[in-house]
């Protein structure tokens, strides 16, 4: 079975505050984007990956590719100032349009290649599977001065990787496109075509590093393993 993965580099990183995009700041010893394509480049079922990274990141990025060998074939392509505009730079620039597609937070690094495998399995069989984890909170909802409290029981938090049958991921990126809509993430786009979306659990170790504290935890998790 083999997959193609998109892998998201092109944010600010404004939230984690670092002055530069996150992707570059290293954890355990190395940058963290290298960690997360490192779980990629090890999976035997992932066929190629594309980075998709700011013009101004290019050259940067670049050289941390050649900090080391890989055995996959990765390829840059250019981002926009939207994450989903990155996906459908991404969609638009993979080396064959066709099959399934894998697409991943740079900013996550701690999947792994047996939950790769799990969402690769329930792609095949769905057209549409995300990683996702319950929720432990309780959550919310207030309008006003009036809450209402969510079943926890129904709720799942969204993580990536998310996967696609190629065609069907890039319709529904032209179609929000089209209809102005801006999801947070690209399960969504799918959902709103009213067609089904698989979930496959997750980890709560697979967290994407986006304020200052998730680089402690980055760290616990890697001293940890
Ligand atoms: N225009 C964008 C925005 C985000 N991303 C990528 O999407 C992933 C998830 O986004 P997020 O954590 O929000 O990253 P940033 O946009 O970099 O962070 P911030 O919102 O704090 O600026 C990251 O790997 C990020 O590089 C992207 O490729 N293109
Ligand atoms: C796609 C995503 O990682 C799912 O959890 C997330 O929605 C993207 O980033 P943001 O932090 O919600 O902007």
């Amino acid at each position: 079975m083999y997959y193609q993965a998109i892998v998201l580099a092109a944010g600010q990183g404004k939230r984690m505050q670092a002055g530069h995009n996150k992707q570059f700041l290293t954890i355990g010893q190395k940058p963290l984007i290298v960690h997360t394509l490192t779980v990629f480049d090890k999976d035997p079922w992932c066929e190629s990956i594309t980075l998709v990274v700011s013009k101004a990141d290019k050259e940067l990025m670049a050289e941390v590719l050649t900090s080391q060998l890989w055995a996959t074939a990765i390829n840059m392509a250019d981002g926009g100032s939207e994450r989903q505009e990155s996906v459908l730079m991404g969609l638009e620039a993979l080396p064959k349009n066709n099959g399934m597609v894998f697409i991943h937070d740079g900013a996550r690094p701690f999947v792994t290649v047996e939950r790769l495998h799990a969402l690769a399995e329930a792609c095949q069989q769905h057209q549409a599977a995300l990683l996702a984890v319950p929720v432990t909170d309780t959550i919310k909802v207030r309008r006003g001065n009036r809450l209402e409290t969510m079943d926890r029981g129904l709720l799942w938090a969204a993580q990536t990787p998310q996967a696609f049958d190629y065609q069907l991921i890039y319709d529904a990126h032209v179609a929000a496109k089209a209809d102005g809509v801006l999801g947070t993430d690209d399960a969504s786009l799918v959902e709103r075509l009213e067609r089904d979306v698989f979930i496959v659990e997750g980890s709560y170790d697979n967290i994407k590093l986006t304020t200052p504290e998730d680089l402690y935890k980055a760290e616990a998790y890697l001293n940890g393993k």
